[in-house]
């Protein structure tokens, strides 16, 4: 295998060495942004209570938007009659006051509230690489101690995420520790196709108080969902990002409460944030995002214990249980001399109850070394792998949640790695690209020593070699690399992914290809420009189509200065460019910066190929939303007629 990605990567570098080869241009794949934002700066303008500060105002392209949802937990609790309970409406004014996680004189400065017509709308302070991070807090009511939550709260986040999606760059939730493990691992199963981070995060002791690791814990999530295109549902805790579904509460008193015990992890803020992004989840689907509340509430867990009764493990596994973990002893074993044990576990799996085989150790996975766990296969338990009892609990739930599953199939998902809940390669072990011959011959050229050194090397030179193959439309110098373990999805030192190379060049193959192995349609260039940016300013339709199904969109500033765009193509007859702003998704009825639509710029210039054209998409779009109309029914065509009477200008006199 090394040898022969070695071949790969040596043909690629021959390729790169040829002529006629271009090797990507910043300035030709990196469009400037003229006409940004012209209703944020409408606003700004029209805003009186400007104070001059020395900072610099910062485009809205250099912010994020992250959404906050406020469950309860001890993060926003005060005591009332000597013990700790949520306290209602106070988190966001508490905030406000607090410089670290809000800046006041930006907000009067550009007019937050006014523009996201939001109270709960608050900024960060300047990040270090000139980002602001903007923050909407919605506040659950009743706030809940984690102790309270159910199935049916996890479910009312996800549809809050589901309905927010595209107005976020990210996703804060703040949750009692208690259960925060069991919410982040169904979570982390319910959200499919994830392509934005969600970090759930807490306290153990509330914000209102004097010494509390709430405001550093609400901070460094917040930074995280906002700078780093991570797509997984995480738990930042103690300066540290994990994978949700692979912690566990391991401290009811200390600040660092949270341990991942099979997985690194994800992240850690110390001086800097530091990505470990070998380890971050990466996507490969070309499916939207969906959140799947349905869940199975017929799941249990049990703990063996020495001297367990097989009536005791009877009584649990009777109708309507439907899926049980069992906590084992050490590598998943259980007494093997316990035939009347073995054989209530045997009458279960076989009257369709999935058993899962979790281990009650904090590290290590269930494997069958011992006869004492061999006995649990026979008696049909599916082996846990390193799941946490959390995760494996909440991927039960989710997985009979499948109707159109049968039994066997459900088993089988149990089996298998969903979304990094668990290790089922330990071990084939991959190449990893810092052994690679490729590598380790640059390294020696350059007198690399130290393991940091060359991840170093091999950090700077992987995402360029992916970008360049990816300009060149070559797949299987892709392949090569990603089997030598480059991830996919990182951007070169100006953040552009093959991704964005690729939507540039329009090569379809490599987009899909790309899609499927790891890249986020979500990620930024340094100029704020994502891979359907790219792909509409060199009007590649095909990648545009591919690129929406998978959940791209434009971004809220984006969509705000299209008006501006549509009315100039219309201006000059542009229906290529009309139509594939419309196909990124695109409002063809939003008005332009002097208040005019394109339709009306079409009218008044007197282009009636331009006007007809837009009444054409316009009505397949209403098609599409609004389904087939039958001409022959009148209320179908007023509807047709008021439609097109909105985006017609009034008749003249
Ligand atoms: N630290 C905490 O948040 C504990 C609290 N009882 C909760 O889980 O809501």
């Amino acid at each position: 295998m090394a040898e022969s990605s070695f071949n790969n990567l040596t043909s690629l570098a021959r390729a790169l060495s040829q002529p006629k080869l271009e090797l990507p241009e910043l300035n030709e794949v990196s469009p400037t942004r003229p006409g940004v934002q012209v209703h944020r700066r409408r606003l700004l303008s029209s805003c009186n209570s400007v104070e001059s500060t020395n900072e610099p105002l910062v485009s809205p392209s250099e912010e994020a938007r992250v959404l906050v949802i406020n469950t309860g937990g001890t993060i926003g609790m005060t005591i009332h009659d000597n013990v700790l309970a949520p306290k209602a409406n106070a988190f966001v004014k508490s905030l406000r006051k607090l410089p670290i996680l809000h800046d006041e004189a930006y907000a009067q400065q550009t007019c937050l509230y006014d523009y996201y017509s939001s109270e709960s709308t608050l900024v960060l302070p300047m990040c270090k690489d000139c980002k602001r991070i903007i923050y909407t807090v919605l506040e659950y009511s009743p706030l809940l101690d984690s102790s309270n939550m159910t199935p049916d709260d996890w479910g009312r986040i996800g549809k809050d995420i589901e309905k927010n999606y595209q107005n976020y760059d990210g996703f804060v939730i703040l949750h009692g520790t208690d259960t925060m493990a069991y919410t982040a691992s169904a979570l982390s199963f319910m959200c499919e196709h994830l392509g934005k981070p969600i970090v759930l995060t807490g306290s153990q002791v509330p914000i209102y108080e004097m010494r509390n690791d709430g405001r550093g814990n609400l901070l460094g999530a917040l930074l995280i969902a906002g700078q780093f295109v991570i797509p997984e549902v995480c738990l930042y805790f103690y300066n540290k990002l994990y994978r949700g579904n692979r912690v566990t509460k391991v401290d009811a008193g200390s600040f660092n409460a949270f341990s991942s015990p099979n997985l690194q992890p994800l992240a850690t803020a110390e001086v800097d944030i530091t990505i470990n992004w070998d380890t971050v989840w990466r996507s490969n689907t070309t499916a939207k995002f969906q959140v799947s509340t349905e869940l199975n509430r017929n799941v249990g867990l049990i703990r063996l214990f020495p001297g367990i009764t097989a009536a005791t493990v009877r009584a649990f596994l009777q109708p309507p249980m439907e899926g049980v973990v069992l906590e084992t002893y050490g590598s998943g074993n259980a007494p093997d001399n316990r035939p009347d044990l073995l054989e209530e576990l045997k009458k279960a799996t076989d009257s369709g109850v999935i058993i899962v085989n979790c281990t009650q150790c904090l590290r290590g996975t269930v494997c069958t070394s011992y006869a004492t766990g061999k006995v649990l296969i026979e008696a049909g338990l599916v082996a846990g792998g390193d799941m946490t009892p959390e995760a494996a609990l909440s991927k039960l739930s989710y997985v009979l949640a499948k109707k159109e599953l049968d039994l066997e199939a459900k088993k089988k998902l149990m089996s298998q790695n969903l979304r990094g809940e668990m290790n089922v390669d330990l071990a084939g072990a991959k190449l990893c690209l810092s052994n690679s011959r490729f590598i380790q011959v640059i390294a020696k050229s350059l007198s690399v020593s130290c393991k940091e050194e060359l991840q170093a090397i091999r950090d700077a030179l992987t995402p360029p070699l992916a970008c360049a193959a990816a300009k060149i439309g070559d797949v299987e110098a892709l392949e090569a690399l990603r089997e030598m373990g480059t991830n996919l999805c990182l951007g070169d030192y100006d953040g552009r992914t093959p991704l964005h190379v690729a939507a540039c060049e329009g090569h379809l193959k490599v987009v899909q290809y790309l899609l499927r192995h790891g890249a986020t349609v979500y990620a930024k260039d340094r100029f704020g420009d994502t891979p359907l940016c790219n792909a509409v300013r060199f009007r590649h339709k095909e990648v545009v189509k591919l690129l929406r199904q998978t959940g791209a969109h434009f971004s809220r500033d984006k969509l705000e200065e299209a008006g501006t765009e549509l009315c100039s193509l219309a201006a000059s007859s542009d229906l290529e460019g009309l139509e594939i702003w419309s196909l990124a998704g695109a409002d063809l009825y939003k008005p332009g910066y002097d208040g005019q639509t394109a339709i009306q710029v079409a009218q008044d210039s007197g282009k009636k190929e331009v006007v007809a054209f837009l009444v054409q998409i316009m009505s397949s779009n209403y098609k599409t939303v609004f389904g087939e109309f039958n001409s022959c029914d009148d209320d179908d065509d007023d509807e047709v007629n008021e439609m097109l009477c909105v985006c017609m200008p009034p008749p003249p006199g």
